[in-house]
């Protein structure tokens, strides 16, 4: 219930549009039942040939008794003319109001799923990054396109319905109700009509507390479907590489037959209300026939009395069918809403203060004291004890075995995550008392994959800035990439990424170098790819860095042997600690571990990459 209240808050900056959908309901409503009340003088009076008679101790308005009056007097070839004529209209301003009504219902219920998918799309990018450790992508984006797309079916035919159908038991209620006290109709009758109707409502709300339980285990299918999707569709080198097409093909055959099993058995459930439903309502009207019917042949009903009623009760019986249908879809509505509440709720970890110390330039130094950390799903401390300091203008390497800690270290400072001891101060600020903004704006990042994003090179480098051609083409000289982006067939206009033109791995480093030099930020943090490139390629990128670099504070993950020994100081990570810290000179000659590093990765990397330093 919590939920559906809070569903409902988003139709809230939509409540015009849904009011005057509202209004052609209950217009479209009583246009549909006028020609219940011209059933009367149908039957009574040209069929059967009587006059409408006013019974007995019923005391009516006297515009009604002026109109039977006229009705009775009326030659019963202009009745029915009249009658035919009025139907038409009456007819035709209840499709009109109809289709109002169903218009203005989906766009609200459109409005409404295109809000749903943009607050979620803002979560997700305000979410910290440990939300996305546990929450794979395929999950997320399941919950953007199929989750809100059983949202938006269920308000298009469930809200409006929910809001429909009663207004229209009500009205017909009335119509009921009138024609019990103009005719004198028993009690009984309305009883049967109006209590047992509804009951046939308590199969279906138990098939849909079940259709709820299933619809979330489908809708988790769906997910882990588009999760495997995802991973397969862009690791396809790697499926292809291991021969495992068959392997991948009977995994997903698995997952899918799991989800149509799934489907089918709350079709079921949704189908089988439909039976139960006509079953009670046969059984209600059988009932009500009988009744009415022995009235009739005492001669206390008349024949137009009775069919009016008889209608009246029929079409009370469309409302209470199409609520029991429509609860089983709000029901899968429901689920889904749950499932988009789950990310809503999400707290965000790595929040910024309510109020923020103005962080405007960088003047003297990072500093990082006593620095605790550890992934919230891991017990252990990742990170123990980490002290250092990276005046300005200084460029600090980071060296150590893999998995060590490093880039634990250094996604710490633009505040992917919080530590969990310790502070890291800029200027002597801790980093969490500053705007997050201003923080990251300070920060350039330069990291081992490459991510370039499916649009123009000039949309790439200048990504959050705006574009200056010219400082464009300067950074892009500077970061060696000017040449080949101008040999593109578009030049900056050429579509890079996914579906544009693919280019190798250097100039996708040359073209994120060049991205990071366009920010121009004080501070630089860059994770030196492993990979190595040919030598030419190599030289190109190296060149760009060092260009890079030139007058920035550097915390760099280094694995080139040029960065080392440009560095200031280089600190030596070993599980989680740093061990020992110094110049490339003092290590190699104190520090086991570095030197076997400095063996192992940046001696076999010199020699490839040959005289760069
Ligand atoms: N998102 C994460 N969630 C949980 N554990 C993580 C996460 N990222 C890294 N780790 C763990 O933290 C430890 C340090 O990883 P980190 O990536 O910082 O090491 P690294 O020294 O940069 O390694 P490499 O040189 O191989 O990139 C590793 O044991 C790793 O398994």
């Amino acid at each position: 219930m919590k939920n559906y209240t809070r569903f409902l808050k988003f139709i809230n900056p939509h409540l015009g549009i849904f009011f005057l959908a509202i209004i052609c309901m209950i217009l479209s409503t009583i246009f549909g039942a006028s020609p219940i009340g011209m059933i009367i003088p149908l039957v009574d009076t040209i069929i059967a040939g009587k006059a409408i008679s006013i019974p007995n101790g019923v005391i009516l308005p006297p515009f009604a008794v002026d109109l039977i009056k006229h009705i009775n007097a009326m030659p019963k070839i202009e009745l029915l003319n009249i009658m035919a004529v009025g139907l038409l209209v009456m007819f035709f301003l209840k499709e009109l109001f109809m289709f109002f009504q169903t218009y203005l219902m989906a766009d609200v219920s459109q409005r409404i799923v295109r809000d749903i998918k943009n607050s979620i799309y803002k979560k997700l990018l305000d979410l910290s990054l440990d939300f996305y450790n546990h929450n794979p992508t395929g999950q997320l984006m399941s919950r953007i396109t199929y989750d809100s797309t059983v949202i938006r079916d269920a308000i298009s035919s469930g809200v409006a319905d929910t809001f429909y159908q009663p207004i229209q038991m009500v009205i017909y209620l009335a119509l009921l109700i009138g024609v019990k006290f103009y005719f004198n109709i028993s009690w009984k009758l309305i009883l049967i009509g109006t209590v047992i109707l509804p009951l046939i409502l308590y199969p279906v709300v138990k098939i849909g507390k079940k259709l709820r339980r299933i619809s979330r285990e489908s809708q988790e299918k769906v997910a882990d479907i588009n999760n495997m999707l995802l991973e397969t569709i862009s690791s396809i080198k790697l499926v292809k590489a291991f021969n495992m097409e068959e392997y991948e093909t009977n995994r997903f055959k698995g997952k899918n037959q799991n989800f149509y099993k799934l489907d089918m058995k709350s079709i079921k459930r949704m189908k089988i209300v439909s039976p139960i439903t006509e079953a009670m309502a046969v059984l209600c009207v059988t009932l009500i026939i009988w009744i009415a019917g022995k009235s009739i042949l005492d001669g206390t009903l008349s024949a137009g009395a009775f069919a009016a009623f008889l209608a009246a009760i029929f079409s009370m019986m469309k409302p209470v069918k199409k609520l029991s249908s429509v609860y089983g879809i709000n029901q899968q509505a429901m689920a889904a809403m749950e499932r988009i509440f789950q990310i809503l709720d999400t707290p965000i970890t790595v929040k910024e203060k309510e109020t923020v110390v103005p962080f405007n330039s960088f003047e003297k130094e990072i500093t990082f004291n006593n620095v605790f950390f550890k992934y919230d799903n891991k017990k252990a401390h990742i990170l123990k004890n980490i002290s250092f300091t990276v005046k300005k203008g200084e460029i600090v390497a980071l060296v150590g075995p893999s998995g060590s800690g490093k880039s634990t270290v250094v996604n710490l400072l633009p505040r992917f995550y919080d530590p969990g001891k310790g502070s890291i101060k800029i200027d002597g600020v801790d980093i969490r008392d500053v705007g997050l903004k201003s923080l990251r704006e300070k920060i350039g990042m330069v990291t081992q994959e490459t991510l370039l994003f499916n649009d123009s090179v000039r949309e790439n480098i200048s990504y959050g800035h705006e574009i200056n051609e010219e400082q464009m083409i300067r950074v892009a000289k500077s970061a060696n990439a000017h040449m080949f982006i101008r040999d593109f067939p578009e030049g900056y206009d050429t579509i890079i990424g996914e579906r544009g033109l693919k280019i190798s791995g250097g100039q996708r480093q040359r073209i994120a170098i060049a991205r990071a030099l366009y920010k121009n930020p004080p501070i630089l943090i860059l994770d030196e790819a492993t990979s190595q490139l040919d030598t030419e390629s190599e030289k190109l990128v190296q060149e760009a860095i060092n260009k890079l670099m030139a007058g920035r504070t550097v915390i760099a993950i280094a694995h080139r042997l040029s960065t080392i020994i440009h560095a200031d100081r280089i600190i030596v990570v070993d599980n989680g600690e740093i061990i020992d810290s110094g110049s490339h000179n003092e290590l190699l000659e104190r520090s086991t571990l570095y030197k076997k590093l400095y063996h192992m990765q940046f001696e076999i990397g010199a020699s490839t990459i040959g005289d760069i330093v």
